[in-house]
């Protein structure tokens, strides 16, 4: 068989006496969507920031296509197609949606640019950012600043910006998170469509977009992953069942 794109072993991470991640080790293949679920404060956020490269794990490794990326940081991952999606707060308000794909595009190509004369550096980033931009949906938008867009449309520039940096393996955090209906069945629709192109490690409370979008679940409860598997196989069992009780919306979307 053929390595996965990402594999996690044994990762552990305590604050104090909270152990937060606890010996979690996880596969994702290529070109699929792996989608990490669990009640609030699970750990969750915290072991994607250890994935990203934000956060340094007590002990454990990040492989990434083959090689392990456990001590690198941030930045030199996302140079290696390792990035996490950009927090609505990282647009920058008082930009165009076209500028601020422009700048992402201009930090990955770095240098590779300088034969251009600068006005035809110009066009080739926007002409590449109007790629991203159509890609997710905002075609015709570019000239809006960031800041008036909807809750909606700054999630999709930031998967805009995200998708400029070439990503291989992009980890989403709660994208959904303060969506309206209609703008998360935008949201659900695009990340559809992106799943041909990229690798996906999605977290996300509403299970709906869970069991549509993923092709595998990992279920995180105090920092353990209790269960992995396709989206039927977690929605079957137990142990998921008993960490959801009570949450009456999961259970309901459980089936
Ligand atoms: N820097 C920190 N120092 C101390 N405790 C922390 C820190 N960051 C997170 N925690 C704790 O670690 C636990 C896991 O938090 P985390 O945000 O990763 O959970 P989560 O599953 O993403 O939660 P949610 O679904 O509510 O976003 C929580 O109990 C949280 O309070």
């Amino acid at each position: 068989m053929s390595q996965p794109l990402l594999r996690v072993e044994g990762l552990s991470k305590a604050y104090g006496a909270l152990k937060v991640t606890q010996n979690v080790s996880l596969d994702v293949d290529e070109g699929q969507l792996h989608a990490i679920i669990g009640p609030n404060g699970a750990g969750k956020t915290t072991l994607i920031a250890q994935l990203s490269g934000q956060l340094r794990p007590d002990s454990g490794t990040v492989v990434y296509a083959g090689e392990d990326v456990t001590r690198l940081d941030m930045a030199s991952r996302v140079q290696k197609g390792l990035a996490r999606s950009f927090q609505i707060t990282t647009l920058l308000a008082g930009f165009t949606a076209l500028e601020n794909v422009a700048l992402a595009v201009q930090a990955r190509a770095g240098s590779s640019f300088r034969f251009f004369r600068p006005a035809a550096t110009e066009q080739a980033l926007n002409d590449e950012a109007m790629q991203y931009l159509a890609d997710v949906g905002l075609a015709g938008r570019e000239g809006r600043v960031a800041g008036s867009l909807s809750h909606g449309e700054k999630r999709q520039l930031e998967m805009a910006v995200a998708l400029a940096t070439q990503p291989r393996l992009l980890l989403l955090d709660e994208p959904l998170a303060g969506t309206g209906h209609e703008e998360a069945a935008q949201l659900i629709a695009l990340f559809d469509t992106l799943k041909s192109r990229v690798t996906m490690v999605l977290i996300e409370h509403d299970m709906n977009a869970v069991f549509a979008l993923a092709d595998r679940v990992s279920v995180l409860v105090y920092g353990q992953i209790v269960a992995s598997g396709t989206p039927a196989e977690v929605r079957a069992d137990a142990k998921v069942r008993a960490a959801y009780l009570g949450e009456e919306e999961v259970s309901d979307a459980l089936g």
